[in-house]
């Protein structure tokens, strides 16, 4: 099995050229949607992270808005966050990739594949990247961001050029979507291409 990790920066377009690497059949590993799932309602973290971040859960679990508030700029607090998801992302992926053993290849959708380390545990990276633009457009489209959010989460983010030096594949989103689903259909081709000779 090819465990081929991807990752890219805010609005870059993962969760997007996620979901077309699972439209082409390929399993795939969303650590945000574990995330959501974990701190959604009855999700597992809700009660920790209401413990550690008093008044930032209600019926509907965690509410996200004023989580980001809370640790978003407080380093110390983010790191306690992170402290409690981690573990339980990385024990759900594990999971992943025993129930998917036979295939061969796997996507993990990993936001923070270089930030966190994972990059080392996967055998090839690749980087969605777009114009700084077009990113800053896409994300200020969301509601509730605002500049500051975004340079708050920019800064804790491996720089878009040191990310695509780092990839074996740069898949780029600037463009249409048909575009970008052709790069991810090469990319299968690639790696799953019966070796010659
Ligand atoms: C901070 C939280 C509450 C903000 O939630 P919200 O729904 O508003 O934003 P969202 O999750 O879509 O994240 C927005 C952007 O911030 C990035 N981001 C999220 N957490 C982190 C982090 N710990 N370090 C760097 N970037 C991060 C995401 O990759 C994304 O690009 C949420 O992201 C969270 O619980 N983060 C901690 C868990 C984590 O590290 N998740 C990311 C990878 S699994
Ligand atoms: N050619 C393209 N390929 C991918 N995404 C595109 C393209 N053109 C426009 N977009 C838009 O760019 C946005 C990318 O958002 P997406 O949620 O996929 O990014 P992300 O990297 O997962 O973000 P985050 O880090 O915040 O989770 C989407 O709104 C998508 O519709």
């Amino acid at each position: 099995m090819i465990v081929l990790g991807l990752t890219g920066s805010i609005g870059m377009g993962k969760s997007t050229v996620g979901a077309m690497f699972a439209e082409e059949g390929v399993p795939l590993f969303d650590a945000d949607a574990v995330v959501h799932r974990l701190q959604g309602p009855e999700g597992a973290l809700v009660a920790e992270v209401e413990a550690h971040f008093p008044g930032t859960t209600g019926s509907g679990g965690v509410n996200r808005t004023a989580l980001a508030e809370a640790v978003l700029g407080e380093p110390a607090q983010l790191r306690r966050l992170e402290a409690l998801v981690h573990p339980a992302v990385a024990q759900e992926k594990e999971a992943f990739l025993a129930a998917h053993a036979e295939a061969p290849l796997v996507v993990l959708d990993i936001p923070l594949l270089f930030e966190k380390g994972g990059w080392r545990s996967v055998d090839k990276i690749v980087v969605v990247s777009a114009p700084a633009e077009i990113q800053r457009v896409r994300v200020l489209a969301r509601p509730g961001m605002t500049e500051e959010r975004l340079d708050a989460i920019l800064a804790l983010q491996t720089p878009d050029a040191e990310k695509r030096a780092r990839a074996d594949f740069v898949i780029e989103t600037g463009g249409s979507f048909d575009e970008t689903r052709t790069q991810v259909r090469a990319i299968i081709a690639c790696l799953t291409r019966p070796s010659v000779g």
